[in-house]
């Protein structure tokens, strides 16, 4: 573990400190290269976009460009460490852009004093970007912010622990479901956690077939029940009509657990009252509510996932934000609607069910993958994700009416 850590803190900082650097796009060596880069040429560009904002998309690298913007308030599943802390986990985000989708993407720490300064601040500097990934910003306020930012700006404004989240649980637990031959109108489902990412999650399924009274959602104070007066407008929405108090009352007999609160708080006693076939997300970053190898010697019936590379199914929003990104910026989406986040479901789920590349089970060290138990969902490698996900979703901006120019030509062909 030691020699692990030891590994992660030499990543960060060798051979130079941090995950990102800028690299030129054109030519600056020559008078002229310099002239054209900036004084006197780069006037020209200037008066384009003033004269027609919508240049900035042609002269700047506005359209290739997300800001990943965090207070710090909900890193991983570390809690509230302040937004400089939360550094390593934006420049992360800005690298799997990259890697995955080849957008630029910045990380922005934002230090504020109310919820109405942080809107503020990224609402005066939105412009800048293509689009906006709001990251590790702790529930409540993660949704007010999110709601003010998307009236306030014309660009697409995403809160990842929400939605990239949702949409890949969704896609993880449909396919889950239909190997253990269940239905999630059926399912029974515990989602332990009520903030950012439980909400989102819960409401995406609701989206696909779920229904609200089968789901107990709990927080620290345990189960969301109708006769608590605690509880915030986004938790009174799961409030449910029921005497079940307790994580070990509503777990008996039920056929999901959604973890997405924090370590290790899901013991083997409890996953051994759930019904039989159950489907066990453990989503929490760095560590799972309850660890693979402690459930799976609980009972050999379950198909589990976490939120971690290194176990089988991955269910972690890095298999989203990349390519929907990508998506809604090539057709200049002015925001991701429902539609958009639907089409990514369908996009990843199917891809689980096909045939695995041989660079995929290379990457993954393994010799086999096959749609099951232990392969319910893609690989974040897999080099199918960028143009399925991303197609998938600008065709689905371009038929809701938020796409403001056509599918390029050929688009991913
Ligand atoms: N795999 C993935 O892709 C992702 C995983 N996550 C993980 O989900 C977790 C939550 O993130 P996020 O929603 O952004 O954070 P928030 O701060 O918005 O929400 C955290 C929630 O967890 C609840 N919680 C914390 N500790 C406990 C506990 N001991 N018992 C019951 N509930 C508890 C909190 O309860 P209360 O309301 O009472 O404070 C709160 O409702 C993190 O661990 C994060 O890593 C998040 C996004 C993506
Ligand atoms: C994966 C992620 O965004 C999180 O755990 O917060
Ligand atoms: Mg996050």
């Amino acid at each position: 573990m030691s020699d692990f850590r030891e590994q992660a803190l030499h990543y960060h900082s060798h051979p130079v400190p941090g995950k990102i650097s800028i690299e030129l796009t054109k030519p600056a060596e020559t008078v002229q290269d310099l002239a054209l880069a900036y004084s006197p040429g780069v006037a020209e560009p200037v008066r384009e976009i003033a004269a027609d904002p919508a240049n900035a998309y042609k002269y700047t690298g506005k359209g290739n460009m997300v800001a990943v913007i965090t207070n710090g308030t909900a890193i991983l599943g570390l809690g509230n460490l302040g937004p400089l802390a939360s550094k390593p986990v934006m420049e992360g985000k800005a690298l799997l852009f990259k890697r995955f989708a080849g957008l630029d993407s910045i990380d922005i720490e934002v230090k504020h004093k109310t919820t109405e300064d942080f809107i503020n601040t990224v609402a005066n500097i939105a412009d800048t970007f293509g689009g906006i990934n709001l990251e590790d910003i702790k529930a409540p306020e993660c949704f007010e912010i999110e709601k003010a930012l998307i009236e306030r700006c014309s660009i697409p404004v995403f809160h990842d622990d929400q939605h990239g989240t949702a949409i890949v649980t969704a896609a993880g637990m449909l396919n889950a479901l239909e190997v253990q031959g269940k239905s999630i109108e059926d399912a029974i489902i515990v989602c332990l956690g009520a903030g950012a990412a439980a909400v989102a999650c819960m409401e995406l399924l609701i989206k696909c077939g779920a229904l609200r009274e089968h789901i107990y959602m709990l927080d620290r104070k345990g189960v969301i029940h109708t006769r608590r007066d605690d509880l915030n407008e986004y938790k009174q929405l799961f409030a449910n009509n029921t005497d079940k108090r307790t994580l070990q009352d509503v777990i008996a007999d039920a056929d999901v657990f959604v973890g997405v609160s924090g370590p290790n708080l899901l013991a083997a006693e409890d996953l051994k009252l759930m019904a039989e076939k159950p489907v066990v997300f453990a989503c929490s970053n760095p560590d799972p509510e309850i660890d693979p190898s402690l459930a799976h010697g609980a009972r050999n019936d379950l198909i589990m996932a976490t939120g971690r590379s290194d176990y089988p199914n991955q269910v972690n929003n890095v298999l989203c934000f990349p390519f929907i990104f990508r998506g809604a910026l090539d057709v200049r989406a002015s925001a991701i609607n429902d539609e958009m986040k639907i089409a990514a479901v369908e996009a990843i789920r199917s891809i689980a069910k096909e045939p695995v590349p041989a660079e995929v089970l290379k990457a993954a060290g393994v010799d086999k993958l096959e749609f099951g138990a232990q392969y319910i969902i893609p690989k974040p490698m897999d080099p199918r994700l960028l143009p399925r996900i991303a197609k998938a979703v600008a065709l689905a901006a371009v038929e809701s009416g938020v796409a403001q120019i056509d599918l390029p030509e050929n688009y991913m062909a």
